[in-house]
């Protein structure tokens, strides 16, 4: 039998075949989905295809979730648009940029449904990191393939100098290209990632490359977040995945690109698509069919995705475990404990900003920021969005967005106020500016025509508890099944993807009861390079060459 086709350059790409069965469902099974986000909508895509009737339930008005994107209504009082005053204005807002790595087999593979080619994404040429002090770095021309690319990149980085390398506690940084999984999972259980990061003594002036680029992207402080995910998301990106830390964006704004014509797909496979319409409560009937009540009436159901974020799940199932008291067992008993013992992360901030004049041309369409006070990082939107482009060109101007993670007021007074999330929305925004013109100083002097601040906490904390411990995508429930970024599974992926495979999953989980076939899934390799070629003579040979031949190409006085 010929060797399946991974679905990216990585020819070490994993696939973890579904469980056979039939083509596709008998019974005219029902399933609601609750939640259209990524997780919600690859589950619903899974079960529509092979024949399941799917309800799909979107609290929301658009579908994407967290990936979500609307159109900005006109206020009365906007001078420049008064004339259509309520109507469209050519602006969006979104939940916030996002990066589609390229490791995200299953996220590309669910979109391939609506747009084969992926013409709707487009590079983004590099990914810099700038520090406070200017120091930046870069990914773009890093070879791709490990371990030469993480050399290269020790060698390239000025803030990562070479002359740190002694200080690295070496047992510890080759745990990082040694990984197993699913076994690293648990082998960081109560270990957080600050804790690691010292453990390994990385030099302090390049934590930002750890934190920034990985730890932050969960919205948490390195103190909180697990150091099993911060391994795992270094060998998803970079030390184990000869795809890249490269990613791609959507041409347009979120809905326009990707969700509209996903939920166009789903509505041509027969799924009932209810935007705008929020799951109230669930219950069991004896007979183990599914309710679920919605403001407009109740669905029955053979079963149940629940595919919300972290809170409202846990909002969704606490209920459970006081029906039919009696029927509970132990093994229910101890899951509704992980149920409850769910946290979320601290909020975080998305300023979108419509600026009257464009910012300097030579700049990065994404730069990633540490050291510019709550500062994350800024986008150009109208480097790679159409709607925003076209704003641009009609104004003369800049769609630039700023974000802010882990924006706590407990840790940070100053930013407590009587907003959103306990937050002084004022001074939040005026941080976040002026950080935009240290790091943008032509910003300065451009009015902001029109802004768009959101602040939101519905991200799940990734801490430093046990694994085990973690929700997954079956529960004890026959008939109920989870999808989301939140959850526990055993191979190395996070975010975005992790939600669709989580979906995939939990779609499979479902269909395999029915005795169907599910979906397959592809992975980046589950183990690091020490481990997948203990004798890495060849590949200390190419590391040897690239480091010389790096060096020879960094100035003398970046090493
Ligand atoms: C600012 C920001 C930047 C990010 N950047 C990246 C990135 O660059 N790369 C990356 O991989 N990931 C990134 N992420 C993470 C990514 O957004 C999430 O991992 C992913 O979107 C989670 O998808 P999900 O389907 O699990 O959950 P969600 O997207 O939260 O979907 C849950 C859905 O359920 C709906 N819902 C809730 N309650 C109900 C109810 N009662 N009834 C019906 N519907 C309900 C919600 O409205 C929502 O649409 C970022 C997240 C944020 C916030």
């Amino acid at each position: 039998m010929s060797r399946p086709v991974p679905p990216g350059r990585d020819r070490g790409a994993v696939l973890h075949p579904a469980a056979p069965g039939a083509e596709r469902v008998r019974d005219g099974e029902h399933v609601v989905v609750v939640g259209g986000g990524i997780a919600g909508l690859a589950a619903a895509t899974i079960l529509a295809e092979r024949g399941v009737r799917v309800t799909l339930l979107e609290a929301c008005d658009q579908l994407g979730g967290r990936v979500r994107a609307w159109p900005v209504e006109a206020p009365a009082e906007d001078a420049d648009d008064a004339a259509d005053d309520g109507a469209r204005t050519g602006r969006t807002m979104s939940r916030g940029f996002h990066a589609f790595f390229r490791q995200y087999y299953t996220l590309r593979a669910l979109l391939r449904r609506a747009d084969p080619e992926l013409a709707h994404l487009v590079p983004v040429p590099d990914y810099p990191l700038r520090r406070g002090d200017g120091l930046t770095d870069s990914f773009a021309a890093l070879p791709l393939t490990p371990p030469v690319n993480l050399v290269a990149f020790v060698v390239r980085s000025p803030t990562f100098p070479v002359s740190a390398l002694p200080q690295v506690h070496l047992p510890s940084a080759l745990e990082l290209v040694s990984v197993s999984y699913p076994e690293s999972h648990e082998r960081y259980d109560g270990e957080s990632a600050q804790d690691f990061l010292d453990r390994l003594r990385f030099p302090e002036g390049a934590r930002h490359l750890a934190l920034e680029v990985f730890a932050r992207s969960f919205f948490a402080h390195p103190t909180d977040f697990g150091a099993g995910e911060l391994v795992g998301m270094f060998h998803t990106y970079f030390a184990g995945s000869s795809e890249g830390l490269l990613f791609d964006v959507p041409d347009d704004d979120y809905d326009t690109a990707l969700w509209a014509p996903l939920g166009r797909y789903l509505g041509d496979l027969g799924v009932d698509v209810r935007t705008g319409t929020r799951a109230e409560s669930l219950a069991q009937d004896e007979d183990g069919s599914w309710r679920v009540r919605t403001a407009s009436g109740e669905l029955t159901a053979d079963a149940v995705v629940v595919a919300t974020d972290p809170r409202v799940a846990r909002e969704l199932l606490a209920p459970l475990a006081d029906e039919r008291p009696g029927t509970a067992g132990p093994e229910r008993e101890d899951w509704h404990r992980r149920v409850a013992a769910g946290r979320n992360a601290p909020p975080f901030a998305v300023l979108r900003l419509w600026l009257d004049g464009p910012v300097a041309p030579e700049r990065e369409a994404f730069l990633g920021t540490s050291g510019y006070d709550l500062l994350d990082n800024v986008t150009v939107l109208e480097r790679f969005e159409q709607g925003a482009a076209d704003w641009a060109r009609e104004h003369g101007g800049s769609v630039v967005e700023l974000h802010g993670y882990a924006v706590d007021p407990e840790r940070d007074p100053d930013l407590a106020g009587d907003g959103p999330r306990g937050l002084d929305a004022q001074r939040l925004r005026s941080r976040l500016l002026d950080a935009l013109h240290e790091v943008y100083p032509e910003t300065r002097g451009r009015r902001v025509v029109h802004e768009e601040l959101l602040v939101e906490d519905d991200c799940g904390l990734v801490g430093t508890g046990p694994w085990r411990d973690r929700l997954t995508v079956d529960t004890p429930y026959p008939g109920l099944a989870l999808a989301g970024d939140g959850l526990r599974v055993d191979w190395p992926i996070a975010l975005m993807e992790r939600a669709a495979v989580t979906g995939v999953l939990a779609a499979n989980h479902l269909l395999q009861g029915w005795g169907v076939r599910g979906e397959d899934v592809w992975t980046v390799p589950l183990q690091g390079v020490l481990k997948r070629r203990p004798d890495l003579s060849v590949a200390r040979a190419a590391v040897a060459r690239t480091a010389r031949s790096a060096r020879a190409r960094v100035p003398l006085g970046r090493r």
